[in-house]
């Protein structure tokens, strides 16, 4: 690990080591998408190389399924897998339900998909992603190309007629064309500012025939482990109630944090 990490990399690097200490052998560990998430991926590698943690891996993206089996991570699919128990993965935003935004990195139709079928899931993340209401992050939404502008439209006409504030929705691009998600399908943003009912936004965007899936994740994160870039780390438990505070050092030296 470089020295040199900026302080934002620092707190996702603590975030996933520390989850990464809920993670025993045996396990069918579900592998998040995202630069904390691979922070995650590369502590497990490490586990795996140096300390025989045997775990098998379902990962959320080809980015994921790609970095998983470069540090070693044993891959399988998640119908291999049928049930996980314990997928870790990074969000967007989380407010202080853990309900979450995800899907920034674009992976969010194999992220749900994946948590849905785990036991338990924990995300992992800096405190600038934690927020008292969603929906400063754009939401977004995975649609199928066919008929893409329509199904904007009826988007659109959707949130007006629910209310919502901001209504500006865009087409994901990649450079000059639209960005295209594993599953083959395109993502437009919403930027409504501030989602009042993240329950009822999420089930109704599922309704329209053109959408696959949103990046609403309501009652499916157990817990969150938030990373600062001081090395402190609090855990946030959606059961219990609790938060926990925890440290790690950064001992320049070894270029790694160390739990005190
Ligand atoms: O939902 C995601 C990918 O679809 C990511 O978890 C989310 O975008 C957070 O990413 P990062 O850890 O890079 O901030």
């Amino acid at each position: 690990m470089p020295a040199d990490l900026s302080p934002i990399d620092k707190a996702k690097f603590v975030a996933a080591k520390r989850a990464s200490e809920f993670v025993e052998s045996g396990m069918r560990v579900g592998l998040g998408t995202g630069s904390t998430a691979a922070w995650l991926v590369r502590c497990l590698g490490e586990m795996v190389r140096e300390e025989g943690l045997r775990i098998r891996g379902v990962p959320t993206s080809a980015r994921t399924a790609a970095l998983a089996r470069d540090v070693g991570i044993d891959v399988i699919s998640l119908d291999e897998a049928k049930w996980l128990d314990l997928t870790i993965d990074g969000a967007d935003e989380f407010d202080p339900e853990l309900n979450l935004i995800k899907g920034g990195g674009g992976a969010l139709l194999q992220e749900k998909i994946v948590a849905t079928a785990s036991d338990q899931m924990i995300v992992i993340a800096d405190a600038a992603k934690e927020v008292a209401n969603l929906g400063a992050f754009p939401l977004p939404v995975e649609v199928v190309p066919f008929g893409w502008q329509t199904t904007q439209a009826l988007l659109s006409e959707t949130l007006e007629a629910m209310d919502v504030m901001g209504r500006e929705i865009t087409l994901r691009m990649n450079g000059e064309r639209p960005y295209v998600t594993d599953e083959g399908n395109y993502i437009v943003d919403l930027h409504l500012g501030r989602i009042g009912n993240a329950r009822q936004l999420a089930l109704i965007l599922n309704q329209m025939p053109g959408v696959v899936e949103n990046g609403l994740f309501v009652d499916i994160c157990d817990r969150v482990i938030v990373g600062h870039g001081d090395g402190r780390i609090e855990l946030r438990d959606i059961n219990a109630g609790t938060v926990t505070e925890d440290r790690m050092e950064f001992v320049e030296d070894d270029n790694l944090f160390r739990d005190l």
